[in-house]
């Protein structure tokens, strides 16, 4: 029993446009996502999201709204991540390329999900819609899930 990696993934939703960032390296390298990493210690997870958003796309973003949770457990891992997404629709600042992402904006019905990880496509109708979300997805490898559970929780 080991515990759960902390992660961020934010977004940011402008009326019809996302913007996603290409990721240069690392964990999900060659796919386009939203921006965050890990949460470091003496940080909490909203400051962790905050951080990576301006190191990864240099804006920053003060309106932002943890709208979900997902939990993705890889066969073979015993480390679950825990990734903790936000949502925005104001920033400040102009997107910019780093050494971990290059920033794009795409037309909400454009969102280039054969490039993207395969749970994306699930839970950013939900993302995008507002609702607020939970999800746990089961990887073998980087490419496939066995399964999943996704729920939309209630805002009442
Ligand atoms: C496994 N499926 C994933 C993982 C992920 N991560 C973003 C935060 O950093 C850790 C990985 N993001 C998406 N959209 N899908």
């Amino acid at each position: 029993s080991v515990p759960n990696k902390l992660l961020t993934l934010v977004l940011i939703h402008q009326n019809t446009r996302l913007l996603l960032g290409m990721k240069k390296r690392g964990f999900g390298v060659g796919r386009w996502n939203g921006f965050g990493g890990k949460v470091q210690p003496g940080e909490t997870i909203l400051e962790g999201a905050e951080r990576e958003l301006l190191e990864e796309s240099c804006v920053r973003a003060p309106d932002m709204k943890h709208i979900g949770r997902i939990d993705f457990e890889f066969v073979g891992e015993p480390q679950i991540m825990e990734v903790h997404v936000f949502k925005a629709t104001e920033f400040e600042g102009e997107p910019a390329e780093t050494e971990e992402m290059r920033p794009q904006w795409f037309d909400v019905d454009s969102i280039p999900f054969h490039t993207m990880w395969p749970d994306d496509v699930l839970w950013f109708p939900l993302m995008l819609k507002g609702s607020k979300f939970k999800g746990y997805f089961k990887f073998e490898g980087m490419d496939k899930y066995l399964e999943y559970n996704l729920e939309e929780l209630d805002q009442s």
